[in-house]
C-alpha cells in the first residue's frame, strides 16, 4: 500500500502510522509497557491532532486501554515520553495530568454510584479548595470555590439533560445517562483534550446520537477528542482522524473513508474474512445477527421436536 503518496490537512508530510501532524496536541514517543512477558503497548511514535476527533480502534486486547491509561497517568511504561502541548507527562500522577489539561472519562464504579449526581459532578472539578491546608484556614475561599463548582456543575447537567436527575443515585441511571454523567463530569475541569473510553458502551440507540452531538460539540467548543470505540459507525462518523493498534503497535493511522479500507486494518480486525465490509458492520449488528441466529436455532430445534 502506498501510504507515502497519501496526504491530509491535519498530517505535515505524508499519511502513515507515526505521521507527524500540522497541530499535534500530544506527541508520545517510544511508549512501551509490558505484563511479565506480554508486551501489551510498544508505540514507537504517534501525535494526536489539536481540535479534532481522533478515533483509536484495534482488536481486542490490541493494548488501546493499556495507552490509554499510560497517558493519563493510571498505569506506568516500562519506558517512554509523552507530551501535553509544551509539557512533558511520563511520570505525572493522574490527579495532575487532570490538572493539566488531559483528563479521561471514568466509569461510574459501583461506590460512584452511590453518590449522587451533584456529587459525581462535583469530584470532577479541577480545584477542591476545601480539601487544602490554606483553605481550611480561611473558609470563605472554600465557599465561594464550592459555589462556582456548583453553578459549573449545573450548567452541564442542564446541557446533558440530566439536570431532574441531580439528586438522584448515580446508580439509578440508564447506561445511556452513565455515559453522559461520565463525558460531563470530565468537563468539569475544564479539559483541553478528553479522552472517552468506549462512549458507545451501554448505550441504547435512542441516546446515541445525542451522545454523538456532545462529542461533535467538545470539537466545536475547542477541545480535543480521543476515544476508544469498537463501534465501527461512531468511528465512521464522527472522527476526523483514526489510529490503529494491533499486537501494541500502532499499524495504520488515516481518515475514516480511507483506513477502513486500508488492508492493515482488515488484516488487524478480520483475519481471513477479509470480503467483511468493516464500515457497515456495527456492534449493534453484530449483536442483532448473532440475536437472529440464536432464534433460528431455537425455531429449527423446536421443528425437529415436533
Ligand atoms: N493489568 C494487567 N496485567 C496483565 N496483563 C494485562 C493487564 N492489563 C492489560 N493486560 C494485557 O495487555 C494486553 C492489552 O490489553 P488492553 O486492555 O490494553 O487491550 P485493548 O485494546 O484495550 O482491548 P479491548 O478492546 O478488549 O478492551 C492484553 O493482552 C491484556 O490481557
Amino acid at each position: 500500500m502506498s501510504d507515502t503518496q497519501i496526504t491530509h490537512p491535519l498530517v505535515d508530510g505524508p499519511v502513515g502510522p507515526g505521521c507527524k501532524k500540522v497541530d499535534p496536541i500530544v506527541i508520545a514517543d517510544g511508549v512501551k509497557r509490558q505484563f511479565g512477558g506480554l508486551t501489551a503497548v510498544d508505540v514507537a511514535h504517534v501525535e494526536i491532532p489539536r481540535n479534532a476527533i481522533t478515533a483509536l480502534i484495534g482488536p481486542n486486547g490490541a493494548g488501546k486501554t493499556t495507552f490509554f491509561n499510560l497517558l493519563t497517568g493510571f498505569d506506568k511504561p516500562n519506558e517512554g515520553n509523552w507530551q501535553l502541548d509544551d509539557q512533558s507527562l511520563a511520570n505525572v500522577p493522574a490527579y495532575k495530568v487532570a490538572r493539566r489539561g488531559m483528563v479521561r472519562t471514568f466509569q461510574l464504579t459501583k461506590s460512584l454510584g452511590r453518590l449522587t449526581v451533584l456529587q459525581n459532578m462535583l469530584l470532577g472539578a479541577r480545584d477542591q479548595r476545601g480539601e487544602r491546608f490554606l483553605s481550611a484556614l480561611l473558609p470563605f475561599l472554600w465557599g465561594r470555590q464550592e459555589r462556582a463548582n456548583v453553578e459549573r456543575a449545573d450548567d452541564l447537567l442542564r446541557r446533558f439533560k440530566l439536570h431532574e436527575k441531580r439528586e438522584d443515585f448515580a446508580a439509578s441511571l440508564s447506561g445511556g445517562q452513565r455515559k453522559l454523567l461520565e463525558m460531563a463530569r470530565s468537563l468539569m475541569s475544564d479539559p483541553r483534550l478528553v479522552m472517552l473510553d468506549e462512549p458507545m458502551a451501554g448505550v441504547n440507540p435512542a441516546l446515541t446520537q445525542s451522545l454523538l452531538d456532545h462529542v461533535l460539540g467538545l470539537k466545536d467548543e475547542g477541545m480535543s477528542v480521543l476515544f476508544v470505540e469498537h463501534d465501527m459507525h461512531m468511528v465512521r462518523h464522527i472522527s476526523d482522524w483514526v489510529i490503529v493498534m494491533a499486537e501494541g503497535k500502532v499499524v495504520a493511522e488515516g481518515p475514516p473513508e480511507s483506513i477502513m479500507q486500508d488492508q492493515a486494518v482488515v488484516d488487524a480486525y478480520l483475519g481471513a474474512h477479509h470480503d467483511t465490509d468493516l464500515g457497515t458492520l456495527t456492534n449493534q449488528q453484530v449483536v442483532q445477527i448473532e440475536q437472529e441466529a440464536a432464534a433460528e436455532l431455537a425455531s429449527t430445534d423446536e421443528e425437529e421436536k415436533a
